[in-house]
């Protein structure tokens, strides 16, 4: 009766179908390549006979041999390497783009961005050497040995039998250390992760830590961490070894009594074995140079065991990912057809999800040429009401209709275009303020915008003005700065609609007063307005005001 196999998950279905061309191709080449080895043992074996004999003819046309196979065995192997580096490329390139729109697109982040990191950037590029070494050699496994048997069983059944008994035991020892190293491997993917998600943390706190007194604590929870990385590596290294010390064992002991065999029957020591009178010179040598190849399939499958047991945990943790389902951003995040309408933006009976909790908006209607305040209690959806609008969270229950039509999957991406959001962290991509300001590269002048948003003095501090480099390892700026780049850079791309989440936080009076004149001015100028505060200056100085109230 026949086993039932372990389901494959989707993931690895996948990458199986994307990888099969490439991997078929090059290992068609990898199996005529060790097919090579015969040809040129063949011929050595020939040449050894010759030589005892004191015989040189045909010993050119058998050096030649032995050469030509050997280069055909070389640029065949080179060829089948160029295949399958671009095929496993190609194959992460896909998923590393598939795993990450899907993961930005999540509404609720299921994994820590530092978790996401590790996956993307260092358990994926796992599957190079599990695509590149290991499935190959179960290709070539599966042919090369049979074939060189059939050879070794035409010329002696001694030797043929010898490899027969010491060959299939190293799958059998392999697939027993498999289960073992599928173990190891899942531990310290786990590790891996977890390593990076307490240094995001610790990272991101440093100044607390100091404050607190804390960074001996913290270097111990690191020491602790790396300690524990530090065991699971070398469990995994110890499993490797474990398997290439067996099969190195098994393999060395095939070949050794091959050449025992050998070495008595040339010797007239054992008389039976091959098939008539007994092994020529010429056939010794030749089995005593396909011996080793026999088990070279197989050695290079158990090196590459534990690349198997590496991407398996891979693939695992990302058919978790990709099975776990839940609200997402609308919208492919992508450019999308424009949305000719008036930028008119109206809810009805509008709710939303922030985590387990149902938020309820407000039914509203803004038009171009509209400065309106969106205020409320703290916590009551002010900013949840913006982001819903500017399709950043997706609706549960009710509609938002924008420019005439609906906010749906077809149309957030070209709302969005029109949309400039503000919120209260801005977070600065890791660019030039130039190229933050003016992402597309049109090159107009950005100092206008700048002045217009009050944040040309912003750009006068920073080192190198418009060439600074901003985000994480770029020049600081404070969050109300920030802000207000991120206002030039909707003034400075013509932006019809401007959510900002409570601008003038942390601002002065005058800078304040300054701002509120300037998003007012953009209202004159047709833009809708929507600016969610506390503040009742700038609520006062809004055209009208709507209230988010906390549902009983
Ligand atoms: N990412 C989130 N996950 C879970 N719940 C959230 C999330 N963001 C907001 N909430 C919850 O949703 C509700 C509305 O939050 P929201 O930030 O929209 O309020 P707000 O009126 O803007 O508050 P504030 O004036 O303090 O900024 C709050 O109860 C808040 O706890």
């Amino acid at each position: 009766m026949k086993r039932p196999k372990t389901e494959k998950t989707a993931v690895q279905q996948r990458i199986d179908e994307a990888s099969k061309p490439g991997l078929r191709a090059a290992s068609r080449l990898l199996v005529l390549a060790s097919l090579m080895w015969p040809v040129q043992a063949a011929a050595a074996a020939v040449l050894v006979d010759r030589w005892a004999n004191g015989e040189v003819d045909g010993a050119f046309v058998a050096v030649a041999f032995f050469i030509l196979a050997g280069f055909a065995r070389a640029a065949l192997d080179h060829r089948a390497g160029g295949i399958l580096f671009r095929t496993a490329d190609a194959v992460i390139a896909v998923e590393r783009h598939t795993l990450l729109s899907r993961e930005a697109r999540r509404a609720t982040q299921i994994v820590s961005s530092a978790e996401l990191a590790a996956l993307v950037s260092q358990k994926l590029p796992m599957l190079v050497p599990y695509l590149t070494r290991f499935k190959p050699a179960m290709a070539r496994v599966r042919i090369v040995p049979f074939l060189l048997l059939l050879i070794v069983f035409w010329f002696s059944w001694i030797a043929g039998l010898i490899l027969l008994v010491a060959g299939p035991l190293i799958p059998v020892f392999m697939a027993l250390i498999g289960i073992a190293a599928r173990e190891a491997s899942n531990r310290q993917m786990v590790e891996i992760g977890d390593m990076n998600r307490l240094l995001m943390d610790r990272l991101s706190a440093l100044a607390d830590i100091r404050l607190l007194d804390a960074t001996s604590r913290a270097e111990d929870d690191f020491a602790t961490r790396a300690e524990g990385l530090r065991a699971r590596t070398m469990a995994v290294l110890r499993v490797a070894f474990l398997s290439s010390t067996v099969l190195e064992l098994f393999s060395a002991i095939g070949v050794a009594m091959v050449a025992v065999y050998v070495g008595f029957s040339l010797l007239g020591e054992i008389p039976f074995g091959a098939w008539d009178s007994g092994l020529t010179l010429a056939e010794g040598v030749f089995l005593l140079l396909i011996a080793p190849e026999f088990f070279q399939p197989l050695r290079d499958m158990a090196a590459a065991w534990h690349d198997r047991a590496g991407a398996l945990s891979v693939l695992d943790e990302m058919s978790r990912l990709e099975s776990t389902t839940g609200r997402q951003i609308p919208g492919e995040g992508d450019k999308a057809a424009v949305l000719t309408g008036a930028a008119v933006v109206n809810t009805r009976k509008v709710q939303v999800m922030r985590g387990d909790q149902a938020v309820d908006l407000p039914d509203l209607t803004l038009h171009p040429g509209e400065a309106v305040a969106l205020t409320g209690k703290s916590g009551a959806g002010k900013t949840s009401c913006l982001m819903a609008l500017a399709g950043l969270i997706p609706v549960e229950n009710g509609e938002i209709n924008v420019a005439g039509v609906a906010l749906s999957d077809e149309t957030a991406d070209a709302w969005r275009t029109r949309v400039a959001f503000i919120p209260q962290l801005v977070h600065l991509p890791d660019v030039t303020l130039r190229g933050f300001i003016d992402p597309d590269e049109t090159g107009v002048d950005p100092t206008k915008a700048l002045n217009a948003a009050q944040a040309s003095h912003v750009v006068a501090a920073l080192p190198d003005g418009l060439e600074t480099r901003l985000g994480e390892t770029g020049a600081g700026v404070s969050g109300g700065e920030a802000r207000r780049l991120l206002l030039a850079r909707a003034i400075y791309r013509g932006s019809e609609v401007i959510f900002a989440d409570e601008p003038t936080a942390d601002l002065d009076a005058d800078t304040t007063a300054k701002l509120v004149e300037m998003l007012r001015g953009l209202a004159n100028r047709g833009a809708i307005v929507l600016v969610a505060t506390h503040d009742p200056d700038v609520i006062g100085q809004m055209d009208r005001s709507i209230s988010v109230e906390v549902m009983a």
